[in-house]
């Protein structure tokens, strides 16, 4: 069953003086099921971001549906249901990572023992436990980071969406983060995530797709790969349209 399904959106941008219309992303259609981890990769403008924030109800396509677990985006019953990590996470700095934790667990109704257990659980799990009651402008990027996929993960969603979540981890970090999607794998939650570390992407998504220029290029799975690395089918899906 797909928890995640796109039919045939676009979406553009009005921007500048001239208030030109840009298609940022046209004619997308593609599926997540239930329990599956879907990569995007693509090189920078090529529309990743742009899918993110409509499936998370931020933006709204011009064109075309999106439906999470059968209902819109914006509707609540979505929202709770969603976790997301954005490509740059900022969150009110004067608060700590517990405070902020907090935050989300009680907007979410999570019974309060529940969800001191799983705050603990998940600042540990990334490493942030010792830094729990600093406040988040003295921790680094790699600490906002790791706080920043704590706080998509602690109202425990059944879909996850990350936007670059290896951004500004250094390698313990990046394995750190990898092992804990791989368990939200095994825990049977539906992952979608951007990333330009092409080889992070070949190590835990069940498929890839692959967006170009605002167009959704292939669709290929681990197995499809046979000899070749995931970058050289990237390059090669790319090459082959700028050929045409
Ligand atoms: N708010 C906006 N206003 C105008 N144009 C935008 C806006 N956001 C994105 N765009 C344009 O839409 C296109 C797709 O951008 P998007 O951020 O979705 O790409 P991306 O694949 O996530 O890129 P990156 O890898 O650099 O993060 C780009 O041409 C970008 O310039």
């Amino acid at each position: 069953m797909a928890i995640i399904d796109l039919n045939n959106v676009s979406k553009s941008y009005v921007s500048g003086f001239l208030m030109r219309k840009k298609k940022a992303v046209s004619n997308i259609s593609f599926k997540v099921g239930n329990g599956e981890i879907l990569g995007i990769i693509g090189a920078n403008g090529a529309g990743k971001s742009t899918i993110i924030k409509m499936i998370q109800g931020f933006i709204r396509p011009d064109k075309g549906d999106i439906l999470i677990d059968n209902n819109k985006p914006f509707d609540p019953a979505s929202r709770i249901k969603m976790g997301y990590l954005p490509e740059n996470p900022y969150f009110y700095t004067n608060l700590t990572a517990v405070e902020l934790l907090r935050f989300s667990t009680s907007a979410s109704g999570m019974p309060k023992q529940l969800a001191d257990k799983r705050i603990k659980t998940l600042l540990e799990t990334v490493d942030l436990y010792p830094h729990r009651k600093q406040r988040l402008k003295t921790y680094s990027k790699g600490m906002t980071q790791r706080a920043g996929i704590c706080f998509a993960l602690v109202h425990d969603p059944q879909v996850v969406v990350l936007d670059e979540p290896m951004s500004g981890l250094d390698p313990l970090g990046r394995k750190m983060v990898l092992d804990l999607i791989l368990d939200l794998k095994a825990q049977g939650k539906t992952i979608l995530f951007c990333s330009h570390i092409l080889n992070d992407v070949e190590r835990v998504c069940d498929r890839v797709a692959v967006m170009d220029k605002g167009h959704l290029r292939k669709v290929f799975t681990r197995e499809d790969l046979g000899n070749q690395t995931m970058e050289e089918v990237f390059l090669h899906t790319i090459e082959e349209r700028s050929e045409c």
